[in-house]
């Protein structure tokens, strides 16, 4: 008899309350694959956190009793105006409290070889927080679990969700209702009362803050509670302090093992698919070509101390994606919504020419590939307010659910790169990072290349805007696009270390890590 599979069956069927820290950290993405399969989720998350995150919030929300998610969110349900037919979530209003004094030195230097950008997209995108549309009869504003709701028919409800789109059979109205308020306020999650809530007061994200205010958030999240809240108490109890180690571990000086799945920190706090960046690169030797040297980089030393304190058309042309192509729309009810990270981001298979790096290099015919195809892959990406990014409050967000404490600038350019050709050609040798690599556009554009599950080339379009997380141990490269600039934030979890390591270098714990959870699972998955 298969131990592992029948323990974790028996930890999927505990009720939620009873579930430990112990396990939760047992459970594989396979095991949460097969759960939510099995309860009607046609598309679950291919990412591990995120799977385990889908499990615990489908058992909240679908476990009977009053000390169900349902019942917590039920009392702070808010009525949503407006189209009941579509809710769609909004913007989180920016803090006040984030003082004009505790703003970021970010360098405005626009440089002598900054080119003409991409018009700017006014618009926010849901990328960062996902996008919700839920149809049907989810959004009515009836008052909480009246007899009428509770005899209500249940029906379908679909979920569009970072560019996904799940779809739960047998959904009591109440229930969708509440799904909604949930996608409304994608901080303030109820059943675990540890998200920092967007209009609580903004706090420094050193690694010793971090450490040392592990409650961060908790207060202004409970203050929501009332005694309805004792049900879940020890389920609360037992995943904070779940939570507490992970987030001691993810920034204590103390190695993580390899193999060893994503934090718990990154578990509850982020909704978009995301794997950990394992921190191995200390000890490892450097035989890549270092393409990196943080003098040849446009740093900004106060950023890395901290920043959470305070926080077209021609494009088209060139690329020949007018932005309509099947493959990158979702559809509610037949109607297509476009996902808003393709106007500052698309990518493609790469034909096989030699000819210069800096060209599109598409296949004839084109072959476009989704964001969400690249996200099966660990490739992340968001498309944020690039002219306000010192006040952007999601990219705050972004930082402070996945860790970044640590910003600077890197600007790819002849006049700002010293060693600039050499530099060019070393972003462009195929390589990992023990680490993920984070890079925000915030002025002109280029191209990373990643590698699929088939080794083939997809190159991923960067533009003005553009958040781009490629994970530890992918293989990939970086060239600059025909416009020959681009201006680009790095972020980091801690100390940055840049280090390249030319292919091959599959030994590495962090390559292992990689095959095993984006290459070799989702091929066992499709056998
Ligand atoms: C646009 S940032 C320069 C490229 C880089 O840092 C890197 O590591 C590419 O792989
Ligand atoms: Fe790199
Ligand atoms: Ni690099």
């Amino acid at each position: 008899m298969d131990v592992g599979v029948s323990s974790a069956k028996s930890i999927l069927e505990k009720p939620l309350k009873l579930l430990t820290e112990e396990d939760i950290s047992q459970l594989t993405r396979e095991d949460c694959r097969k759960f939510l399969k099995e309860k009607g989720m046609r598309r679950p998350s291919w990412n591990k956190s995120q799977a385990i995150q889908q499990v615990l919030s489908l058992k909240a929300l679908f476990e009977p009793g009053d000390d169900s998610g349902a019942g917590i969110l039920r009392k702070i349900l808010v009525s949503h105006p407006g189209n009941p037919s579509r809710v769609t979530t909004t913007p989180i209003e920016p803090s006040n409290e984030v003082g004009a004094g505790g703003r970021i030195p970010f360098q405005e230097d626009e440089g002598p070889c900054h080119r003409r950008d991409s018009p700017r997209s006014a618009e926010f995108s849901g990328g960062s927080s996902g996008q919700f549309v839920a149809e049907k009869d989810s959004c009515k504003t009836v008052s909480p679990r009246s007899p009428a709701e509770t005899s209500a028919p249940v029906g379908q409800m679909t979920i569009f969700y970072s560019g996904k789109v799940n779809v739960y059979d047998n959904v009591p109205p109440e229930k969708a209702r509440s799904i909604m308020h949930f996608a409304a306020n994608p901080i303030d999650l109820p059943e675990t009362g540890i998200f920092p809530s967007s209009r609580m007061v903004s706090k420094p994200m050193t690694k010793e803050k971090m450490v040392e205010h592990p409650h961060y958030g908790l207060e202004k999240a409970n203050a929501s509670r009332d005694s309805d809240v004792e049900g879940q108490a020890n389920r609360k109890v037992s995943l904070q302090r779940y939570l507490e180690k992970r987030k001691d571990r993810r920034f204590s000086k103390t190695k993580k093992a390899p193999g060893v799945a994503s934090s718990g920190l990154e578990m509850f706090l982020n909704r978009q698919p995301r794997m950990n960046a394992a921190a191995y690169s200390q000890n490892l030797s450097l035989t890549g070509d270092p393409h990196e040297s943080s003098e040849n980089q446009t740093k900004s030393p106060n950023l890395s101390v901290d920043l959470n304190s305070d926080l077209n058309s021609e494009d088209e042309k060139e690329s020949g994606h007018n932005g309509e192509d099947d493959v990158n729309k979702n559809t509610v009810m037949g109607e297509s919504v476009k996902d808003a990270r393709e106007e500052v981001i698309e990518a493609w298979y790469m034909d096989d020419s030699e000819e210069d790096q800096r060209l599109p290099h598409h296949k004839d015919p084109k072959e476009f590939i989704s964001l969400d195809k690249l996200a099966e892959l660990g490739v992340l990406s968001w498309k944020l307010d690039a002219d306000n990014y010192e006040t952007d409050e999601e990219l705050k967000k972004i930082r402070e659910a996945r860790g970044y404490s640590y910003m600077d600038f890197c600007e790819v350019c002849p006049e700002k790169l010293p060693n600039y050709e050499t530099k060019v050609k070393s972003f462009f040798e195929e390589h990992l990072h023990t680490d993920e690599e984070i890079r925000y556009c915030v002025a002109g554009s280029g191209y990373f290349d990643v590698r699929d599950r088939n080794e083939a080339w997809i190159r991923v379009w960067v533009k003005k805007g553009a958040m781009i997380v490629l994970p530890a141990g992918i293989y990939h490269r970086f060239t600059v696009d025909s416009e020959n600039y681009i201006k680009a934030l790095r972020l980091f979890v801690g100390e940055p270390v840049w280090t390249p390591y030319n292919r091959p270098h599959d030994h590495l714990p962090a390559r292992k890590e990689y095959v095993d959870n984006f290459v070799n699972k989702a091929v066992d998955a499709s056998a």
